[in-house]
C-alpha cells in the first residue's frame, strides 16, 4: 500500500483530530467556536464539535462542510476540513461568500469509535419531525432477534446466526435485507439504525449552529461526508432528497453526472450504497433550516468493504456496547474491525478520497464565488479567537422549537409602589431583546426578576422550557416552590450588572473560574483553559492576573461578561452594561456585546445606548411605569412608533 502525506491527516484520536482542525482553521484567518458536549471521551478527553466561520458574517453565499454524523467516519471528514482549509491559505474572499466548516457533528461517537451517538442513535435517522409518530418499521421488528444476541459465541449465537443465515437466503443475500435494515427503526433502542425518541444532543446543536451561522442567506452548498457504503476507494457524490427541489437543478448542473440523486421513500431503490429507504437525513433538515435559501445539500459516500462486511462490524460493536467489554482483546479487536471497515489502513484509499472530495469543494466554491458576479476578493482578516458557546441540550429537550425564555405577567411591588404591571417577554434562541424605557420605568427591576434576584409578588417564568415554580407564602405573595430549582436555574442565566460586581479581592482569573469550580464542579485546570479562552475573546489576555482594582471600567466590565460566559448560559441579561463607563470605554464593551449577538446567544439586555440596541437586537420593548407600553423590531419602533410616550422618549434620546 502506497503512503501519503495527507494520510497523516487521519491520523489519531478525537483530540488530536480535533486540535489539527482547529489549527488549520486558525491559520486559515477562521473564527472558531466550540459546543462542547456533556460527555467525555475514552481518554477522559472533553468532548466537543468545533465549529470555523470563514467570511463575513453578512454573506450570502455559503459552502458547509460537516463531519462526523456518523461518528466513527469522522476522520475522513475531518481530514478533508482541513486539508481544505490548509491547501489555499491565506485565504481571499468575496464578501458575500463564506465556509462554515462543522467539526465532527457526533463527537461522542467519533472518539468512541461509534456509528451511533452516545445514546445509540443513529443521527441520520433522527431528523424526523417528532411531533409526528415516527415510522414503523415493521419488517425490522421480526429481523431485530436475529441482530442481537447476548451471547458473543456458544449455541445461543449459533442458533441466532442460524436464523439470521436463513433470513439472508430467503430476501436473496444481504442485499435484500439491508434496505429493511438500514431503513432506520424507532422501536428498539438495542437495535440497529435506531434513529431514537426525540432530538439528540447532535441534532439541536446542527440546528443550532445553523441558526446562528446560516441566517440571511440566498444559496448554500453542503457537504456532509460519509465513509462505509459503494465501491472501495470511490467517493461518490450524492444528494438525497424526498422530493425534486431548486437545489438540485443547480446541482445537476454544476456537476453534471457526477451527481447521483437518491430520491427516497419506502419503497426506493438506489445503487449508491446508501439506504433509499430511510427517513431522518440531515440533508432534509438542512434544507427546513434555511427555507428562505436554495440550498443545495450534498452526500460524499466513500465506498469501503463489502456491505456485509461493515454490517457486521457494525453489529459486532453494538454487543460489545451492550454486553462486551472495552478493554479485552475481543473488545480491541471490534473496535478494529469496525475502525478499518469505516477508515481502511490504506493510504492510497484515503490520498483517493481526499483528493477527490476536494476537487468537489472546489468546484462547488467556485460556483459559489461567481454565483450573480463575483465580488471584490478580499484577504479575510485573522479572527482566530475561540469561542466557546453554552451548551442548551444537557437535559434533551423533546421539541427543537421551545423559546429560549417565555415570561408572563410579571408583578412587583416594593410597598406602596407598583414597579410592574404585568410584563411580558418571550424571546427565541438567539435573539437579542432590548428593553428601553425612562429611569424608573421597571426596566432592571424586570431583569431582577428573571433571575429572581427580586421575588416577583405574581407570574410565570420559564427558562428553556423549564417552569421556575412558585408558591403562595403566608403574606400571600409569590415565592420560589424550591430552592434547588432557583439555584439551578440561575447557574443557567448569566447577569451582567453595571458595576462589574467582581469580587475585588481575587485575580481576574480567579473571579472567572470560581462559580464553574464551585457550582458546575468544573476540573480546576478545565476551568483554568475555559477562562484563557473567554479573556482572549474579550480581549484581556493579559490581565488575568490583575485584580479588578487594577483595571480600568471597561476592561472591568469585559472580564464581568467573561466570567458571566464561564457558565456557559443559555440566557444573558444585562443591565446597563455601559451606563457606569467614561465615554471612551463604552465602545470596547458594546463591542463584545456585538460580537455574543453574532454567535446567536440568547439575551436580554436594558440600556440607555439607542442606537446600539437598534443595531444589534431582534426585538425592543419599550416599558412605561411598569408595562410594555410598544414591542417590535428595532426598524418599526424606531422608525415608525405607534404610541405617542415611545415617540416622545425617543425624541428626549436623540
Ligand atoms: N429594592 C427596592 N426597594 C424599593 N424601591 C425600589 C427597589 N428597587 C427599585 N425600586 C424602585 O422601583 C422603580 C423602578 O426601578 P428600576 O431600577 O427597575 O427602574 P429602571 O427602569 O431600571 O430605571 P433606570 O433606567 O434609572 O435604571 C424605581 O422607582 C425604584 O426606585
Amino acid at each position: 500500500m502506497a503512503s501519503s502525506p495527507q494520510s497523516g491527516l487521519f491520523a489519531g484520536d478525537f483530540s488530536a483530530l480535533r486540535a489539527r482542525f482547529i489549527a488549520a482553521a486558525r491559520t486559515a484567518g477562521a473564527s472558531l467556536s466550540e459546543y462542547p458536549h456533556p460527555l467525555r471521551g475514552p481518554s477522559g478527553e472533553p468532548l466537543a464539535t468545533d465549529v470555523a466561520y470563514l467570511g463575513r458574517r453578512d454573506a450570502a453565499k455559503l459552502m458547509v462542510l460537516i463531519s462526523g454524523t456518523h461518528g466513527v467516519e469522522g476522520p475522513f471528514g475531518s481530514a478533508c476540513q482541513t486539508a481544505w482549509f490548509s491547501q489555499n491559505s491565506p485565504w481571499h474572499l468575496p464578501d458575500d461568500t463564506a465556509v462554515l466548516a462543522i467539526h465532527l457533528i457526533n463527537p461522542w461517537g467519533t472518539a468512541w469509535s461509534r456509528r451511533v451517538n452516545e445514546d445509540n442513535v443513529d443521527l441520520n435517522r433522527n431528523f424526523i419531525d417528532w411531533n409526528n409518530m415516527p415510522p414503523k418499521n415493521e419488517r425490522y421488528c421480526d429481523l431485530h432477534p436475529l441482530l442481537l444476541c447476548p451471547s458473543w459465541d456458544g449455541p445461543e449465537r449459533d442458533q441466532m446466526d442460524a436464523a439470521y443465515e436463513a433470513a439472508k437466503a430467503k430476501a436473496g443475500g444481504y442485499q435484500g435485507l439491508a434496505p429493511i435494515i438500514e431503513a432506520g427503526q424507532y422501536e428498539y433502542p438495542d437495535g440497529l439504525f435506531y434513529g431514537g425518541d426525540s432530538p439528540v444532543w447532535s441534532n439541536l446543536t446542527l440546528l443550532e449552529i445553523l441558526s446562528t451561522f446560516a441566517r440571511h442567506l440566498k444559496d448554500v452548498i453542503v457537504f456532509d461526508l460519509h465513509t462505509g457504503a459503494g465501491p472501495y476507494a470511490y467517493p461518490a457524490l450524492l444528494s438525497v432528497a424526498e422530493s425534486e427541489h431548486s437545489g438540485l437543478d443547480w446541482g445537476r448542473e454544476m456537476f453534471g453526472p457526477a451527481l447521483s440523486v437518491v430520491m427516497t421513500g419506502r419503497h426506493a431503490a438506489t445503487g449508491s450504497g446508501i439506504a433509499a429507504t430511510a427517513t431522518g437525513y440531515v440533508s432534509a433538515a438542512i434544507r427546513q433550516a434555511m427555507p428562505a435559501a436554495r440550498v443545495l445539500p450534498l452526500v460524499i459516500e466513500c465506498g469501503t468493504l463489502e456491505g456485509e462486511t461493515v454490517s457486521n462490524a457494525v453489529k459486532a460493536d453494538n454487543w460489545l456496547h451492550l454486553y462486551g467489554k472495552l478493554d479485552t482483546p475481543l473488545g480491541e479487536s471490534i473496535k478494529n474491525q469496525i475502525r478499518t471497515a469505516f477508515i481502511p489502513d490504506d493510504a492510497d484509499w484515503r490520498k483517493a478520497c481526499l483528493s477527490t472530495s476536494l476537487r468537489h469543494f472546489d468546484r462547488a466554491f467556485a460556483q459559489l464565488k461567481t454565483l450573480g458576479g463575483a465580488g471584490v476578493e478580499k484577504v479575510v482578516p485573522a479572527a482566530a479567537s475561540v469561542t466557546v458557546l453554552a451548551n442548551p441540550h444537557h437535559d434533551k429537550p423533546k421539541t427543537a422549537e421551545k423559546p429560549a425564555v417565555a415570561v408572563h405577567g410579571i408583578h412587583k411591588r416594593f410597598g406602596p409602589l407598583s414597579v410592574l404591571n404585568g410584563v411580558d417577554v418571550l424571546a427565541k434562541r438567539g435573539e437579542v431583546v432590548s428593553m428601553i424605557g425612562s429611569s424608573g420605568s421597571g426596566k432592571s427591576t424586570f431583569l431582577r426578576c428573571i433571575n429572581l434576584l427580586e421575588q416577583p409578588d405574581q407570574g410565570q417564568i420559564v427558562i428553556d422550557g423549564e417552569e421556575i415554580q412558585m408558591k403562595r407564602a403566608a403574606n400571600g405573595r409569590a415565592t420560589p416552590a424550591d430552592r434547588r430549582q432557583v439555584e439551578r436555574m440561575r447557574s443557567r442565566v448569566g447577569m451582567v450588572f453595571q458595576n462589574f460586581n467582581l469580587w475585588p479581592h481575587m485575580t481576574v482569573l480567579e473571579n472567572i473560574i470560581e462559580a464553574p469550580v464551585q457550582v458546575l464542579k468544573e476540573h480546576k485546570a478545565e476551568a483554568i483553559d475555559h477562562a484563557h479562552a473567554l479573556l482572549r475573546k474579550v480581549g484581556l489576555s493579559d490581565k488575568h492576573a490583575h485584580y479588578p482594582g487594577q483595571l480600568s471600567g471597561g476592561q472591568q466590565q469585559r472580564a464581568a461578561i467573561a466570567r458571566t460566559l464561564a457558565m456557559r448560559p443559555k440566557l444573558i441579561l444585562l443591565d446597563e452594561p455601559t451606563s457606569a463607563l467614561d465615554p471612551e470605554l463604552v465602545g470596547e464593551v458594546l463591542r463584545v456585546i456585538r460580537q455574543l449577538a453574532e454567535e446567536g446567544n440568547t439575551m436580554i439586555l436594558v440600556t440607555h445606548e439607542m442606537q446600539f440596541a437598534r443595531e444589534v437586537s431582534h426585538k425592543i420593548l419599550f416599558l412605561h411605569q411598569g408595562k410594555v407600553e410598544e414591542e417590535g423590531a428595532p426598524v418599526d419602533m424606531f422608525n415608525a412608533p405607534r404610541s405617542e410616550r415611545l415617540r416622545q422618549f425617543l425624541s428626549r434620546t436623540r
